[in-house]
This record gives structure tokens, C-alpha cells and sequence, in this order.
């Protein structure tokens, strides 16, 4: 059987049988290179938990990302949030989910060093953009055929990783890679899981969940409703509120719905979709994280909001974010909208423009938006390997003419005088940043004095973690947060965080009105005779309490016995965080 095959309404596999119908033929493994096999090139990117690099593979001369897994506690060994994010990955075969091709390993560089683990890299096709960083471009604009084509492609992705039960659980732009051929890649399994509920059919969006799972998922300007309420019996549908955000991403050239706490970003989806009723959300008043809100009546102004994009894409969009999780459109049906039957027909892939590389690194490092992003979930797993906080490619592996950046198998001291990696020697800027001469980023927010026990706003989530630092001027005396190097997590508070620069609008084509009657379409929700039957248990209040009283610390001088049980609770938390 295909993998393709295995859509439609299929009771749920084991993850066992999954990976038995779904193996890869194994000859598309090489095993594991070593990381002297890649030449690096230069920063990527900057997942929550580490670095992401450009590499090229000297055998065969292919560009390459590496990604380098997240050691946090070198003697719990690999960690098993890679190994699932590996699993799955080897499973996958999609041309729309990025696919890993190798993995490499970087020895420590001498019996001296005090890393006595190798570090692990996955190696997936480089690809020349992220969405989040071509949106943040200023001299790219999407046409309506350009926007219909990325959007068709993340939805066959979308419906094919849903079809064979896997749920993504971090949908953001940042996670869609496009190269320039068109092509339009999935990325980013550290918080995917296998699914146990039915698999969506048509007509029936993401149907019921059948198990509870964590809530604590998705990038908040990306999470559904119901996760921000805590539902944990969640379904598909978490992903296609992320398509819906991104799809509204696209349209209006910025994130549409940039909340700067978890409350905060529930208001903001109130005034975008209209305050939740019986009729627009059943159960909603009784998910755990509703019960203290009072939101005033407001009918939702996306309509309004999105008018000069034309019916079709309004429609599309109002069905991707429904507030009813159980009446969101699937990846199936979406594909099918009319949307993507008018004019302007979807463009084909190769025939889109040819984009200057763009990450959401470049976005960061040069327009200081990277303050006023918001936290990813914890899971990830690429990050600071083992002992010391920016381990990682051995001198050789940089390879010959880097102006001295090897240190040792070490980054060497940034410029500054922090102590967080130096940008590489031949560190992409791109053009239309050296064009316009933007200024470096400013230091990290000033709440960093406060410790961690600031007012952040995003209660169980960052309320209790340290602010990351990528190169600027860290926290603390004159260096990073001081011996936590290998767990600091962002910050990104509203009274502490940049606030995202708010651009116009992109400027685009005048929209074109289809001549469609958008009313005709049969967008009745499912039946919902048993969804009151069918609602999510009772709230885990206990977890939701345990999460927000820890903080997460790892210090390389002695340590209190208090600190190394926060530690053990850190290490506790991640496993059960994955759930
Ligand atoms: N194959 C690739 N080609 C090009 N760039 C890539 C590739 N993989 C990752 N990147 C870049 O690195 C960034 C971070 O990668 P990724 O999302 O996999 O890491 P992460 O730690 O899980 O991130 P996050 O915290 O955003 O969830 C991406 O947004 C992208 O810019």
C-alpha cells in the first residue's frame, strides 16, 4: 500500500502499523555522514530550541539545511522529541513535507573536550525560503494566482499528513518552505504526533476527537480558539485554523492575528470572527479556559477586514477560521472550494517568480522582529547541544578561509562581547536588506533584570521561562543568561517584547471579484445532534497549575537542591509536554 493511498475514514492505526504500511524503501537512507561530509555555510534560522544552517554535502555538491537536535540533559541521551520528529520524518513521502535525507554527527573534536556526546544534525534539501521570511521581504508581492498555488500545495500537504493521522501542531509560516521552483514544503515535525481520532472526511470537517492530548501546541498567533481554551480533545482542525492564519498571512503581506498573550489573542479572534455563541462554538462556556471570560458582543469584522480580496478568498478564509473546530473546513474540502476554481486561476509552480532567499532569520536579525514574536511551544528539537551553549561544528567542518571562526569546535565570542554564536563568516544579508541600509537589532527587551518571574502574559506558557538571546546583548552581566545555555526559551511579553512594526498593507493588484455566488455553496456545518454528548472531560486543572509555577534551570556551578528539582521538573515537564 502507498502511502497516498491511505485516506478516508480509516479507524485509527497504531503508530506501529503506520510505520509498517509506510516505510520507505530503504535504500533512500544513507545511514548516518559525518558532519565533516557538509561544508557549513552559513545561519538559516533560529528554531525556539537552536540553529538552523545552510551546508553543502561534499559528495554530492547538494545545498542542505542542517538541523542540530536539542540535548538538554546529556545524560537523558537522545532526546525522544527528536527521535518521534525522525520517525515521522522517515515515513513521510509528500512532495509538499520537507523530507530528511540524512542525519550527521559531529564528534566531540578532542578527548579534552568537555562534550563528551556527539551532537546530531538532520539533513533535509535546502530550500531558499520560508514564508515568513518572503513575506517580510519588502520587495516581494504575492499575486492572487501565486497566493491560490502555495495555498493548494499546503493543503495537499495538510490533507495528506492528515489522512495518514498525523497531526502537525505547530502550522506557522515560518514553518512552510518554499524553494524557487514553486515548491511549497512542510517543515518542522517537533510537536507533530500520531492521531487517534478518525481521519477527516468530506463534508464533515475535522469530526470529533476521540483522546485527550496537551493543549499546550501551536505558536500563539497560530493557535485555535479551543486550544487557547484549553480543550484537549482536539482534532485536525488545530491545523487548519494555522492555514487560515497563514492564508490571511498571505493576503495581507503580515500576520493577522498578532496577540501578545494568551487573553489578548482570544480578543483579537473575537473582534476577527465575532464573539463565540451556542450557534458559532457549541460547548464553548464550558472549556476549561473559557470560564473566566467575559467577552463583549461583537459581531466580527473579517469581512470587513479582508473586502479588498474579493468574495472567494473571504469565504475560504471564514471557513478556515471558524471558531467551531468541529465545523472548520478540512484540508479536503478546502482543496475543493471555489476559490481555487475562479479567476485567477492558481498559478502553477513553475511558473512563479524567482525570489532572492529569504528566512525568517533575515526577518530577525534585520528588522527587529524577532522581540515580538511570539514563543513557539516548547518541544522543539534543534538547539544548543550537550554542554555549552553553542557546541556544535568542529573546525574543520566550517572548512578552510573562515577568518578564525572554529575556536576549538566552539563559536567563538560575538562581536559585543556576549557570549552567544557569531554570526558565520559569510552570513548571508540579503539584498534588499543591504539596499536599505536597516539597522542592527537593538538589544533584547529590557525586562531581562526582572528575572523570570516578570509579568508575562502568557500564562502557562512563557510565564515562568527566561528570554532568549541570538547575538545581542544578553541578559545579566555583561553575558547571556548566565548557565542556562542549554534551555533558554524567548520571551516575548507584551510590556517586554517589540511590538511588531505594523506595515500597510502590501500593495497588490486590484482584487478580482468572481462571479460566483458564494451563498449557493453548501456550507452547513455537520450534524449536531450529538456534539453536547460528545464534549471534551473535565479540564486538567493540576497540569495547567504545575506548568505555571516552574521555572527551568541548569547551572554549571553547584547547585541547591531546589534548583536541580526544578531541573527534574523542566526534564518532567518536556516529556509530558508532548503528549
Ligand atoms: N530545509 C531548510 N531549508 C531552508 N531553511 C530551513 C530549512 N529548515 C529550516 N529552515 C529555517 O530554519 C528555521 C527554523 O527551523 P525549524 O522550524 O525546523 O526549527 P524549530 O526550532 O523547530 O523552529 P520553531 O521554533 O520556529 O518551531 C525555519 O523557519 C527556516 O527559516
Amino acid at each position: 500500500m502507498s502511502i497516498h493511498d491511505s485516506g478516508g475514514g480509516g479507524a485509527a492505526m497504531s503508530p506501529r502499523s503506520f510505520a509498517i504500511a509506510h516505510q520507505r524503501p530503504k535504500n533512500s537512507f544513507v545511514g548516518c555522514s559525518r558532519i565533516t561530509d557538509y561544508e557549513i555555510l552559513g545561519k538559516l534560522g533560529e528554531g525556539t530550541f537552536g540553529e538552523v544552517h545552510r551546508a553543502r554535502s561534499k559528495k554530492t555538491g547538494a545545498l542542505v539545511a542542517l538541523k542540530k537536535i536539542i540535548m538538554h540533559n546529556e545524560k537523558d541521551g537522545f532526546p525522544i522529541t527528536a527521535l518521534r520528529e525522525i520517525k515521522l520524518l522517515k515515513l513521510l513521502s509528500h512532495k509538499n513535507i520537507l523530507r530528511l535525507e540524512d542525519m550527521a554527527v559531529e564528534h566531540p573534536a578532542r578527548s579534552s573536550d568537555k562534550r563528551k556526546r556527539p551532537i546530531m544534525y538532520m539533513v533535509t534539501p535546502y530550500m531558499d525560503h520560508d514564508l515568513s521570511g518572503l513575506l517580510d521581504n519588502p520587495s516581494v508581492t504575492f499575486t492572487e494566482p501565486q497566493i491560490k498555488c502555495y495555498m493548494l500545495q499546503l493543503l495537499e500537504g495538510l490533507k495528506y499528513l492528515h489522512a495518514n493521522h498525523i497531526l502537525h501542531r505547530d502550522m506557522k509560516a515560518a514553518n512552510l518552505l518554499i524553494n524557487n521552483k514553486g515548491i511549497l514544503q512542510i517543515a518542522d515535525f517537533g510537536l507533530a504526533r500520531h492521531y487517534e481520532g478518525d481521519v477527516p472526511v468530506p463534508g464533515r470537517g475535522g469530526g470529533e476527537g476521540k483522546r485527550e492530548y496537551t493543549s499546550l501546541v501551536v505558536t500563539r498567533w497560530y493557535r485555535p480558539p479551543e486550544l487557547l481554551m484549553h480543550l484537549k480533545r482536539y482534532t485536525t482542525a488545530i491545523d487548519m485554523w494555522g492555514v487560515g492564519c497563514v492564508f490571511g498571512e498571505m493576503l495581507m503581506g503580515k500576520p493577522i492575528l498578532a496577540g501578545e498573550s494568551d487573553v489578548h489573542q482570544l480578543e483579537i479572534i473575537f473582534d476577527l470572527c465575532g464573539t463565540p455563541t451556542e450557534q458559532t462554538m457549541p460547548g464553548w462556556r464550558s472549556l476549561p479556559g473559557a470560564e473566566a471570560l467575559q467577552p463583549r458582543p461583537r459581531p466580527g469584522n473579517l469581512s470587513e477586514r479582508f473586502r479588498n480580496h474579493g468574495p472567494g478568498a473571504i469565504s475560504l478564509l471564514k471557513d478556515l477560521l471558524r471558531l467551531d473546530w468541529r465545523a472548520r473546513v478540512n484540508a479536503i474540502d478546502a482543496l475543493q472550494h471555489p476559490y481555487f476554481r475562479n479567476q485567477p486561476y492558481p498559478a502553477q509552480p513553475g511558473d512563479l517568480p524567482v525570489f532572492e532567499e529569504s528566512h525568517e532569520f533575515d526577518r530577525r536579525k534585520f528588522h527587529d522582529r524577532r522581540a515580538a514574536l511570539p514563543p513557539a511551544p516548547k518541544g522543539g528539537t534543534v538547539g544548543q547541544g550537550g554542554v555549552g551553549a553553542h557546541a556544535g561544528f568542529n573546525g574543520d567542518s566550517y572548512g578552510p578561509g573562515r577568518n578564525g571562526v572554529n575556536g576549538g569546535g566552539r563559536y567563538p565570542a560575538p562581536r559585543g562581547g556576549g557570549r552567544g554564536p557569531p554570526p558565520p563568516a559569510d552570513e548571508r544579508v540579503p539584498a534588499w536588506h543591504r539596499d536599505r541600509g536597516l539597522p542592527p537589532r537593538p538589544p533584547p527587551p529590557g525586562d531581562y533584570e526582572n528575572g523570570w518571574g516578570g509579568d508575562h502574559r502568557d500564562s502557562y506558557r512563557d510565564g515562568d521561562r527566561p528570554p532568549r538571546s541570538r547575538g545581542g546583548p544578553p541578559p545579566g552581566v555583561g553575558g547571556r543568561e548566565p548557565d542556562r545555555g542549554d534551555i533558554y526559551i524567548p520571551s516575548y511579553d507584551r510590556d517586554g517584547g517589540h511590538p511588531p512594526p505594523r506595515r500597510d498593507e502590501r500593495r497588490r493588484p486590484p482584487p478580482h471579484r468572481e462571479p460566483h455566488d458564494w451563498d449557493d455553496r453548501d456550507r452547513r456545518p455537520p450534524p449536531r445532534d450529538d456534539w453536547d454528548r460528545r464534549r471534551p472531560g473535565p479540564p486538567d486543572y493540576d497540569e495547567h497549575r504545575s506548568r505555571t509555577s516552574r521555572t527551568r534551570s541548569r547551572s554549571r556551578s553547584p547547585m541547591p537542591p531546589r534548583d536541580r528539582d526544578m531541573i527534574r521538573d523542566r526534564e518532567r515537564e518536556r516529556d509530558t509536554y508532548r503528549r
